[in-house]
């Protein structure tokens, strides 16, 4: 669904190669994990797939056509994005949020209405209670559930989501994570998600693409990566490894549910 062929890209005249030759394909229905360091060129990686950027050598081809033959302005309204904290509109409301894309498409009034109702049910929010409110009168998790509502509106195939529960207390990213893997399977979406948590990531990914450096160290399913013989690979999985083995003990099986 998404190929990245020996994609590069540098900032600061050359300096800085914050993609340096990643090759990557993303299956489609896939939920795919991009983890690594703080600059290891993570969102670099993503915004090049919606050419908010474009590479300096290399491709990126989505579903078998290169980006850069598309109008950039069409190839993002047919991609969602979620940011940390939502990235919502402060000024707009929720139902006004949900609803930029398609009225960008100019969707009737009408439709537009239905559609925010139908998405603040797919993430579980209620219509009622939610459509009208600001972005501030939301909770952090309940602007991330606007923000995957948003960013599903106009019926994309492929959703892009940097750190989206960065931002959220451990129960609540778990609940949403597990929600929007839920979405990902019924909608049949193709989803690249970036996360700082390598938990999250062999919770909820199909694989994990491993970054440093601006390159990819290592690509594949948890027990894939754990046979990994990458040093940073297995220093990535050792802290997960260590609390499953910790909290197996200290939670036994019959504990309370
Ligand atoms: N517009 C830009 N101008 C200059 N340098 C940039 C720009 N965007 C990214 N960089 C640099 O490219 C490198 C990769 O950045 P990127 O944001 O992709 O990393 P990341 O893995 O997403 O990091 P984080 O987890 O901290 O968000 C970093 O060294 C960053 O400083």
């Amino acid at each position: 669904m998404i190929g990245y062929d020996n994609v590069a890209k540098s900032f600061g005249g050359g300096r800085i190669k914050a993609i340096d030759g990643v090759s990557l394909t993303v299956q489609r229905g896939e939920l795919l994990a991009i983890v690594g360091g703080s600059g290891s060129g993570k969102t670099t990686l993503l915004r090049l797939t919606n050419r908010l950027i474009d590479a300096d050598a290399g491709a990126i081809a989505i579903d078998g056509r290169d980006v850069r033959s598309v109008d950039p302005i069409a190839l993002r309204r047919g991609i969602g994005m979620v940011f940390q904290n939502g990235g919502l509109f402060p000024h707009l409301s929720v139902a006004g949020n949900i609803g930029i894309t398609p009225k960008l498409l100019n969707w009737p009034k009408t439709e537009i209405a239905a559609r925010v109702d139908e998405l603040l049910h797919l993430v579980r929010l209620d219509p009622a209670q939610h459509r009208n409110r600001l972005p501030h009168q939301l909770s952090g998790g309940q602007r991330q559930r606007v923000g995957v509502a948003r960013a599903l509106a106009a019926r994309p195939e492929i959703v892009l989501m940097d750190e989206p529960f960065g931002a959220l207390d451990p129960l609540t990213r778990d609940v949403l994570g597990g929600d929007f893997r839920a979405l990902h399977d019924r909608l049949q979406l193709t989803t690249v998600l970036i996360t700082h948590d390598i938990t999250e990531a062999l919770l909820l990914a199909d694989r994990i693409a491993v970054m440093h450096r601006g390159r990819l160290l290592a690509l594949g399913t948890a027990t894939e990566l754990a046979g990994s013989r990458s040093a940073y690979v297995a220093e990535l999985l050792r802290t997960p490894r260590r609390q499953a083995q910790r909290l197996g003990a200290l939670l036994p099986r019959d504990g309370a549910a």
